[in-house]
């Protein structure tokens, strides 16, 4: 099977120009022809040494533009354009950008309907829970990856709905997938060419089924849907869990919601819910899990701040710090504001949410102001202290910036995001804001280190090196690396939580 590559067309070259020379300049059969002048004459210059011949680019040697963001004429509600919106954003992801960003541009550039953004947006992300297995599955069936980003993000989520999970039934009929994106081929500029391709790969997916997957299996990428690094340090870290804790990533995350106990309690709640039809299960002291996901927009007294989204992992944080009325509490990696709305719902504190991102923190602002609770917001970073007024606080949250590989589920682009080098980075800075903020902490005061990840360098190897650091911290009881795990009565992201208090001087 082929791929015929596009070549671009080179301008015509003016009336009368001499054929270039191979060896000439390339860039000068496109320069303006200069006017007639009269020639001053110089005097003979030394000739200019024969410079190495630079072969004329070939016209299919030119990288082609990509028109990623191209919205065709198709129906908004189609799976045409769901194909095509999906592809562009794993695309975009492939190239090195966060799947909610990317699906934003796609959507303002497609000028997407309610209907349309949801169908894409499903699209990716299960294409990004499925990308290892569809890639492989191309690999078999192709000589060379397709490298125009378009084509082969269409041929990835379309594999993706011909082969869904085990235990997923196909959300379209395969004959409607290889429909829709065949015509998606057709009407978009960077596929038009491989229209044929993508009829012919997707039919043979279809006629070679079961040969395909069962070879494509045999290949950790495809079993697990995750990068090779990845699979191989979990399986190091977790010799016992690697592969559930690999299964939990790829499973769908559940809607926890947060009760604020400021305003209803969770039994009154639960019944608010059921008289809205809605059911669900309770996974913690103030989590509930719907049984059937929702928009926020549907989930009664959300926007009169009764309750948050928040993994029930992330609900064990604030308890841990042992919160009294009156306590000056800094929350230092704030955004956006999960962990600082709960902290203002368990106590009257005096709390500053610190952030190194400006943009993510009016998140927090926002978050705090429907939940009708407030804080002292600082764009800074938590490895400085410049914003600090020397004042010190009784309690600190560290929720720091990692590789979050805890919460997978719910990001699942992160996999294919994340570099192996990227833990040792985080862990670096991690570090210092640690050390930073120890200083900030009163006597006997307590200070919680928070990671959604599960690399054990950036958790448990980062707590016992802080330990060592600091002869003056008394490590407490706390969870330590929660792997994330689901069922009944429970449902958490994988967190990691060490608790540190200061010795009385
Ligand atoms: C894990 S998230 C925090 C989640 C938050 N605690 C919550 O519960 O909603 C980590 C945050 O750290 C912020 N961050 C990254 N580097 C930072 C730094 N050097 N100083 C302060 N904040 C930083 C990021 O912008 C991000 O919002």
């Amino acid at each position: 099977m082929t791929d015929k590559r596009r070549t671009l067309t080179i301008a015509p070259k003016p009336a009368g120009a001499k054929p270039a020379r191979p060896g000439g300049n390339p860039a000068a059969q496109y320069a303006r022809p200069k006017p007639a002048a009269k020639v001053e004459k110089k005097p003979a210059a030394k000739p200019a040494p024969a410079r190495p011949a630079e072969p004329v680019r070939p016209s299919h040697e030119v990288k082609p533009q990509f028109q990623q963001a191209f919205r065709p004429d198709l129906p908004s509600d189609s799976l045409a354009l769901a194909l095509l919106g999906a592809a562009s954003a794993v695309a975009q992801v492939r190239a090195g950008s966060a799947l909610p960003p990317a699906l934003s541009n796609v959507f303002a550039s497609f000028g997407a309907t309610p209907q349309g953004r949801g169908a894409i947006q499903d699209l990716a992300y299960r294409t990004m829970r499925g990308l290892g297995r569809a890639e492989t599955l191309l690999g078999l069936m192709t000589a060379k990856a397709p490298d125009v980003p378009m084509l082969l993000g269409m041929l990835h989520c379309a594999l993706v709905l011909l082969d869904p999970p085990p235990g997923e039934s196909a959300p379209y009929e395969p004959f409607t997938v290889v429909d829709q994106a065949v015509t998606a081929a057709a009407r978009h500029p960077d596929l038009a060419h491989a229209k044929a391709m993508v009829n012919a790969v997707l039919r043979r997916f279809l006629r070679e089924r079961d040969a395909l997957v069962a070879s494509a299996l045999a290949q950790p990428l495809a079993r697990w849907n995750y990068p090779q690094w990845w699979i191989e340090a979990m399986r190091a870290a977790y010799p016992r869990d690697w592969e559930a804790i690999l299964a939990a990533g790829n499973g769908q995350p559940p809607l926890t919601l947060r009760v604020n106990t400021r305003k209803t309690g969770v039994e009154q709640y639960l019944h608010l819910l059921e008289q809205a039809g809605m059911a669900a299960d309770v996974v913690g002291p103030h989590a509930l899990r719907l049984k059937q996901a929702a928009n926020v927009g549907q989930i009664p007294g959300f926007h009169e701040g009764l309750v948050s989204v928040q993994d029930a992992g992330a609900q064990l944080a604030a308890p841990l710090l042992g919160l009294q009325d009156g306590m000056r509490v800094l929350d230092a990696c704030a955004a956006p504001g999960g962990k600082s709305g709960h902290i203002l719902e368990m106590a009257d504190v005096d709390l500053t949410a610190v952030d190194a991102d400006a943009q993510r923190l009016a998140r927090v602002g926002d978050n705090l102001g429907r939940l009708g609770l407030s804080a002292t917001l600082v764009a800074a970073c938590a490895q400085a202290t410049d914003w600090w007024d020397g004042r010190p606080f009784d309690r600190i949250l560290a929720d720091v910036p990692c590789t979050a590989s805890g919460i997978v589920r719910r990001h699942p682009d992160i996999r294919w995001l994340r570099r192996k080098t990227d833990s040792r980075q985080l862990t670096t800075l991690s570090g210092e804001i640690l050390d930073n903020l120890w200083q900030m902490l009163s006597a006997d005061g307590k200070l919680l280190f928070v990671t959604c990840s599960l690399w054990p360098q950036e958790s448990e190897a980062q707590a016992a090196a802080f330990a060592a650091r600091h002869m003056d911290a008394i490590r407490l009881d706390a969870p330590g690396q929660l792997l994330p795990s689901s069922g009944a009565g429970l449902d958490h992201d994988g967190l990691f939580y060490a608790l540190f208090q200061k010795r009385a001087a």
